[in-house]
């Protein structure tokens, strides 16, 4: 087994959900399939209520500001009056949520829509979050040490914690010391990364970021973050010059803390 080091002045762990604690099999088979299969029903049901108002009228800024990109499916403004109206307006939210899916598009008005969606199926019981076996282990053990244990992902805050309050770990909510979506920032951009530092009240180099996306691992590493990159079975494979520069882990057990024997 490789080991790798954690540094001395890391107090902070972040960590990327799909393809880092979870399969991204669980994301793409279970959890993805579940939204277009019932986005629609879910709107006839939920349209009255504020919130999916809320989730409409994010999706139809996104929309405005997606209406250049090849493909765009945009969102009409309310309907005035009448069934019909009404039926195209969901039907046009639900072309436009199955377009950004297909492009497994990141935007903070999707990601919200299917936090809510979710709500239903893992509150009911009809899903349980997938973590890998070394996840739940590793995280006791590290803040046994210690260490504080943040999550950041893509999946809103919500859905972040529909996963880990209703996994087949049981609820392992507490093991988490707070979360962070989009929000705060893409993925891919290193200022989310001093904001994160910032929430938390620490340095950007007391943050170790694990993630299976090398972007991700680039942008945070720009901000002085240190980073590890997760290999995972199903994840994106890597290319020869990505596994050479960074460091790579296929478990969360090879990571040694400074008083580990
Ligand atoms: C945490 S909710 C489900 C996963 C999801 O929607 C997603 O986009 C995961 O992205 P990540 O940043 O965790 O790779
Ligand atoms: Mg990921």
């Amino acid at each position: 087994m490789v080991a790798l080091s954690v540094p001395a002045e890391v107090t902070v762990i972040l960590l990327d959900i799909e393809g880092t604690t979870t399969p991204i099999a669980f994301v793409k088979d279970i959890l993805f399939p579940y939204i277009k299969e019932n986005v629609k029903e879910y709107l006839q049901t939920h349209w009255e209520e504020e919130e999916c108002q809320q989730d409409v009228s994010l999706l139809r800024k996104q929309a405005e500001e997606d209406s250049h990109l090849d493909g765009a499916v945009p969102i009409p403004v309310a309907p005035e009056n009448g069934t019909d109206d009404l039926q195209l307006m969901i039907q046009a939210v639900v072309d436009n949520v199955c377009w950004q899916m297909s492009l497994d598009r990141k935007t903070t008005a999707l990601k919200q829509l299917q936090g809510h969606m979710w709500r239903a199926a893992f509150t009911a019981g009809h899903v349980k979050a997938e973590f890998f076996e070394d996840v739940v282990p590793a995280v006791r053990k590290w803040r046994e040490a210690g260490m504080k244990v943040y999550i950041y992902s893509s999946g809103s805050v919500e859905a972040q914690k529909l996963l880990f309050g209703y996994s087949t770990e049981g609820d392992i909510l507490e093991l988490v010391d707070g979360h962070f979506d989009t929000k705060i920032g893409h993925k891919v951009e290193s200022e989310s990364y001093r904001k994160i530092a910032n929430s938390i009240g620490c340095s950007t180099n007391n943050i170790l970021f694990l993630t299976d996306v090398t972007l991700e691992a680039s942008a945070a590493e720009e901000a002085d973050v240190h980073v590890a990159v997760v290999v995972r079975p199903g994840n994106a494979g890597l290319t020869d010059d990505e596994k050479t520069y960074y460091s790579l882990i296929t478990s969360f057990s090879e990571l040694y803390l400074p008083s580990s024997t």
